[in-house]
């Protein structure tokens, strides 16, 4: 669906964008995650025609961005980090004026606007103006006049940043559904929770480079120093760990509750003969997890760069 190569933006002599390369499949949801500054805002503003490009391609559908800028931007949805509404137009208005620049009928800008407002929780607010609504409001009317006209993809600029918890939420499993629905998506965040849970692929961007680029399972292997399993079942563990370490000494044993202990190995491990010791011994297994690294320690590994401060940092800018 998109495919970008050699993505370069100077401003000066300064490179904000850095021989950016990747591709978003259909279907996809696709995550920038990095700190301030990284080159977030700025490869989106390429990619849906607001920057201009300083070199490489970019490639929409089989359509060339440098070239067919118009056609591609039909295709397109964009939600920027900051909205573009009218602040004296009501909810309802705003979305017809948007339907109108994509050349949707009266009838169908209304319909589409009615259906819009109440898939996103607004239908109460549609008379309110603009400048009336809270900042999650505000966010999801923004969105909702992104998509006005079922676009293939939607680019969203830090679509949480800045709105309170609940919308937030709300906004996360919009999404989910839009995507569910057939819609690719391409989204900024410095929300690491929010990358891991929202996209299927995601590329860390630092200083205008992509560090690292893959689905959030190839990302967390990287940080995955050892194999973890934790059993949970219906004994002590301090006993068991004695005899669990006679019988199994190549592994490390870890107590991590009254009736739960963590086994960890360098290699791979094989659950059956674990499960087997368990039966012998008279305890029943409630659940054994494998337990993997999250993307936060991936992301603090490959960049060094603290989430609580890119998060801070953020936060602090924005209010
Ligand atoms: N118009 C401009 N002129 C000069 N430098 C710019 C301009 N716009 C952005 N930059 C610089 O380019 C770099 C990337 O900025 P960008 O806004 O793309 O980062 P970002 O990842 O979106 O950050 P944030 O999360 O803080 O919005 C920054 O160093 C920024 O100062």
């Amino acid at each position: 669906m998109l495919e970008v190569n050699g993505l370069t933006k100077k401003y000066g002599d300064f490179a904000a964008v850095k021989d950016v390369a990747f591709s978003v499949a259909k279907g996809e949801i696709f995550g920038f995650l990095g700190p301030n500054g990284a080159g977030k805002t700025t490869t989106i503003n390429m990619l849906t025609g607001l920057a201009k490009i300083t070199s490489g391609s970019v490639n929409l559908s089989g359509i060339d961005l440098t070239r067919h800028i118009k056609q591609a931007q039909q295709l397109m949805g964009i939600v920027p980090d900051e909205s573009n509404l009218y602040e004296e137009l009501d909810g309802f208005e705003n979305l017809c004026f948007c339907a109108s620049l994509y050349g949707l009928e009266k009838r169908m800008r209304e319909e589409r606007a009615r259906h819009l407002l109440s898939q996103f929780g607004l239908a109460d607010t549609g008379k309110k103006l603009f400048k009336a609504y809270s900042k999650g409001m505000k966010r999801k009317l923004t969105i909702a006049a992104g998509i006005i006209h079922e676009p293939k993809v939607l680019f969203l600029d830090e679509p949480t940043t800045g709105i309170d918890v609940a919308s937030a939420r709300q906004i996360r499993s919009l999404i989910k559904e839009l995507n569910k629905n057939g819609t690719t998506v391409f989204l900024t965040t410095h929300y690491i929770e929010e990358a891991e849970r929202l996209c299927h692929r995601v590329a860390f961007i630092v200083g205008g480079e992509i560090v690292r680029c893959g689905t959030t399972d190839e990302l967390m292997q990287e940080a995955q120093r050892e194999s973890i399993v934790q059993f949970s079942f219906d004994g002590g563990a301090s006993k068991i760990t004695q005899v669990i370490k006679v019988e199994f000494p190549d592994y490390t044993v870890e107590i991590t509750g009254d009736n739960s202990i963590r086994i960890h190995s360098p290699a791979s491990i094989n659950l059956m003969p674990f499960m087997r010791f368990f039966e012998d011994n008279g305890l029943t297994v409630f659940e054994a997890k494998i337990i993997r690294p999250s993307l936060e320690e991936v992301f603090v590994k490959v960049t060094g760069i603290e989430p609580e401060k890119m998060k801070k940092e953020k936060e602090g800018r924005k209010k």
